[in-house]
């Protein structure tokens, strides 16, 4: 068996309406994913245990061990052929960008087509992640319930610019901070024509755990206003609990152009750029 190589792109949440809480304390949430070229790459080595090494850009703190989520995928086959993995972490890590969810959900892939099984699903998977489900298939996608319910939405591709201040902050603590648990729903999702009217429906939508995240890191307020000032910016928002913020705008050339002024400006800022949407899979490296 040869190796197999898998691309976890970010999860982007283009709007993000938290409509009420369960019994157990989880959130009701009603979201809009979608998913960007920036991601991580894992490659999988038939072996004689299961392994895990860790390098890349942003590899630093992230766990070798079980507790990674990539090893506590791949442990959801079961005993069988294992594999020597290793992760290439280019996407900060506790950022809102769903990094170690689409680790879990890439690994679920490699591992079923190691195993030549079908891909786990279930409340097995939501129970790596409340951000797995969505991210075993990176399209985009509607998610309600706790990020388990998926209606596939086609979208447009959007000219994207995502940025994190490297404050790592914590999703429990910001839907803690959370004042009002009960926010209505987002619109009914139309068939948009082009970006422009796509952004447009989306700055009418809403993020409710910004303001609580702004709160716990007020970094997070700069960064919007440093995207919000970049020429072409139509839209500025938060992603997940943050502290990733994107920056949605008029041309693939503006968002390129925002993010090379960006890393000059603010270098110790991270930063990608990208279109979100359903060509987000062409424009990223292969993934399966
Ligand atoms: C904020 C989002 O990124 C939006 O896509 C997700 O809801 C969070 O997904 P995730 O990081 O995969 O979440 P998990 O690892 O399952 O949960 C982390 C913690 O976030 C809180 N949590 C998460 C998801 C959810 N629907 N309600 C919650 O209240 C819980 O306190 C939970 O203990
Ligand atoms: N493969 C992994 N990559 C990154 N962090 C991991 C991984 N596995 C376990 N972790 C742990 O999970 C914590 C949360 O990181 P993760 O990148 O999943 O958060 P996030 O980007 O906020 O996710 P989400 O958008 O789903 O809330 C980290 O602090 C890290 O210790």
């Amino acid at each position: 068996m040869p190796e197999i190589e898998v691309f976890a792109p970010a999860k982007v949440n283009l709007a993000l309406h938290v409509t009420g809480q369960r019994a157990d304390g989880y959130h009701l949430l009603d979201s809009l994913v979608a998913f960007a070229p920036a991601g991580d790459r894992l490659r999988f080595a038939p072996a004689e245990a299961m392994v895990l090494k860790v390098s890349g850009p942003e590899a630093r703190g992230v766990p070798e061990g079980p507790e990674n989520l990539v090893l506590k995928a791949a442990a959801l086959y079961g005993p069988g052929p294992a594999a020597a993995i290793h992760l290439d972490k280019c996407l900060p890590a506790a950022s809102g960008i769903g990094g170690g969810s689409s680790d879990a959900a890439a690994a679920l892939r490699a591992m079923a087509r190691l195993r030549a099984v079908p891909l786990a699903t279930g409340p097995a998977v939501v129970n790596l992640g409340a951000d797995v489900p969505m991210c075993l298939d990176p399209r985009p996608a509607r998610t309600r319930g706790i990020g388990e319910e998926l209606t596939p939405v086609r979208l447009p591709p959007l000219p994207a610019v995502l940025v994190n201040p490297r404050v790592e902050v914590a999703t429990p603590a910001v839907f803690k901070a959370l004042v009002c648990k009960d926010n209505a729903p987002m619109d009914e999702i139309p068939a948009f024509a082009d970006a422009a009217a796509c952004i447009a429906w989306l700055a009418r939508q809403r993020n409710d755990l910004q303001a609580p995240a702004v709160a716990l890191a007020p970094v997070i307020a700069e960064v919007l206003a440093a995207l919000e000032a970049l020429p072409g910016c139509l839209l500025a928002r938060m992603s997940g609990s943050g502290a990733t913020c994107f920056g949605l705008f008029e041309s693939d050339a503006a968002a390129a152009a925002a993010q090379e002024r960006l890393a000059t400006t603010t270098p110790a800022w991270w930063s990608a750029h990208g279109p979100l949407g359903d060509q987000a899979e062409a424009a990223a490296p292969r993934f399966i």
